[in-house]
């Protein structure tokens, strides 16, 4: 490993990215390996689990595919096809990144992501050919359930193959209601975290039977019994716990293993097929559904880019146009003004007569000098294919000829002028044009607003 630097997560971003966009799995459609995730606490047994599966599997002619993901682990009792461990030195990582176990697993795994699109080329092609993918987990469970490469792996899985989350517990670190608990809340958790059909594995049940922890999720009153001795705080605690996951049980597969002998394999894969039933129908639908929700918001911001690009190239368009018409173009126009703001004249808003109406529907031919002013609009398509709205009636004429064809500004204004008795305007479009012209003309104009204001 030649990289001396944390990676960042830059690429496992991407990944994430790539596992959004990954086709959701038809349910019933050409052959897919069913995947287990192997998850659960240091020492609960999930490698013992593996092999005892992988060969139970095999012992039902079935085609098994193994993926170790602990790089940490110094020997495996089954064959890995796929082993973290050919790809990463994890003491390298340690000394490289100058980091402790967890850190190194953790950076480990992520280095590891960065190329789980590979290992998902790989199954792609292989798929025909294998019947289960049983993959094999860091014993340090929160580096793989919570963090970022965990879940993209993960998902990079269940959203291309019928997946069943397995989570091994030690039945020696439930004979204690505690502890226990612990437990049951580690597995909610794990659930809540990953959404997937689940399977608790009570391992160990060669040692004691898994009966006692059935017990306990199931009748409350035994659960206190065996809390009876038990006068701390904690006792009480658990007890209301445990009526808090009471729904979360109701739900639950959990079955009595030993990885060690093999007992308890018929009941374990009967769970296996009903949890990969809830795949098809309970976890595939949702996850058909976040699919169709992310493409409807990415629909809907699309929308409103467009939106916003057509309102800005209007509002551009309306600035040239102004530009063009009016040479004494209003000084109090805000170069990057997006939209008319009703104050074309430059005429304080407060005495605008169209002030009153909403911004966005008017467009500056609503406001031509040429107009006769009306307080009632009406929606028109306009010129440039906008919507926009027009003062009802012939209140626009002074801006249209006799045919309908739009006339010059500069006729318009000076037939304004010469109604209102005034010289004409400097045709020249110079800002100093006709000054006295342009003053005495916006003076009236002012005035004609104010009394119609006044009249109001
Ligand atoms: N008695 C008994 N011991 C078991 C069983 N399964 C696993 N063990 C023992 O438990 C210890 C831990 O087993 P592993 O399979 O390494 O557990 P793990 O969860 O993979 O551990 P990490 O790799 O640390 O996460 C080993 O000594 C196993 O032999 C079982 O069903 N019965």
């Amino acid at each position: 490993m030649s990289e001396q630097s944390i990676p960042d997560q830059t690429a496992v971003q991407q990944l994430a990215a790539a596992v959004e966009a990954a086709s959701v799995p038809a349910s019933g459609s050409a052959h897919k390996p069913k995947v287990l995730m192997m998850v659960g606490m240091a020492g609960s047994g999930k490698t013992t689990l593996v092999q005892r599966l992988a060969a139970e599997l095999a012992a039902q002619k079935k085609r098994v595919y193994t993926i170790n993901l602990d790089p940490a682990v110094a020997q495996i009792p089954y064959f890995a096809n796929i082993d973290i461990r050919d790809t990463i030195t994890f003491k390298d990582v340690m000394t490289q990144f100058k980091l402790g176990p967890n850190g190194a697993i953790m950076t480990a795994l992520n280095l590891f992501t960065t190329k789980f699109d590979q290992v998902m080329e790989y199954l792609e092609k292989s798929a025909s050919e294998i019947d289960y993918i049983i993959v094999d987990t860091p014993g340090q469970i929160e580096v793989f359930t919570w963090s970022a490469s965990g879940t993209i792996i993960t998902e990079f899985l269940a959203h291309s193959y019928p997946t069943s989350l397995i989570y091994t517990v030690d039945l020696m670190r439930c004979l204690n209601a505690t502890t226990f608990m612990s437990n049951m809340l580690m597995s909610c958790s794990i659930l809540y975290k990953t959404q997937l059909p689940y399977i608790i594995a009570f391992n160990k049940a060669d040692i004691t039977s898994h009966e006692f922890a059935i017990e306990w999720m199931t009748d409350p009153d035994a659960l206190s019994d065996a809390l009876e001795r038990d006068t701390t705080y904690m006792a009480s605690y658990v007890r209301s716990m445990a009526l808090v996951l009471e729904e979360f049980y109701e739900h639950l597969r959990c079955v009595g293993v030993s990885a060690l002998v093999g007992s308890g394999m018929d009941e374990f894969f009967e769970a296996l097929d009903e949890s990969l039933v809830d795949y098809d129908t309970k976890y595939l639908p949702m996850l058909e559904e976040l699919k169709a929700e992310r493409l409807r918001n990415e629909e809907a911001k699309r929308q409103a880019l467009l939106a916003k690009y057509q309102r800005d190239m209007a509002a551009e368009r309306r600035k040239q146009r102004q530009a063009e018409r009016n040479p004494w173009d209003s000084p109090h126009a805000s170069d990057d003004e997006d939209e008319d703001d009703g104050d074309t004249f430059g005429m304080d808003s407060a005495i605008d007569p169209f002030a009153e109406h909403e911004e966005d529907s008017y467009d500056e031919d609503d406001f031509d000098i040429g107009g006769q002013y009306s307080d009632q609009f009406e929606s028109s398509d306009e010129e440039d294919g906008e919507g926009g709205f027009l003062p009802t009636g012939a209140t626009m004429s002074g801006a249209m000829g006799a045919t309908g064809t739009p006339r010059r500004h500069e006729d318009t204004l000076a037939a304004d002028l010469a109604r209102l008795g005034l010289g004409p305007l400097n045709s020249s479009r110079s800002p100093g044009g006709d000054a006295a012209s342009t003053s005495a003309y916006l003076q009236v104009l002012e005035g004609m607003s104010r009394s119609k204001v006044s009249d109001e």
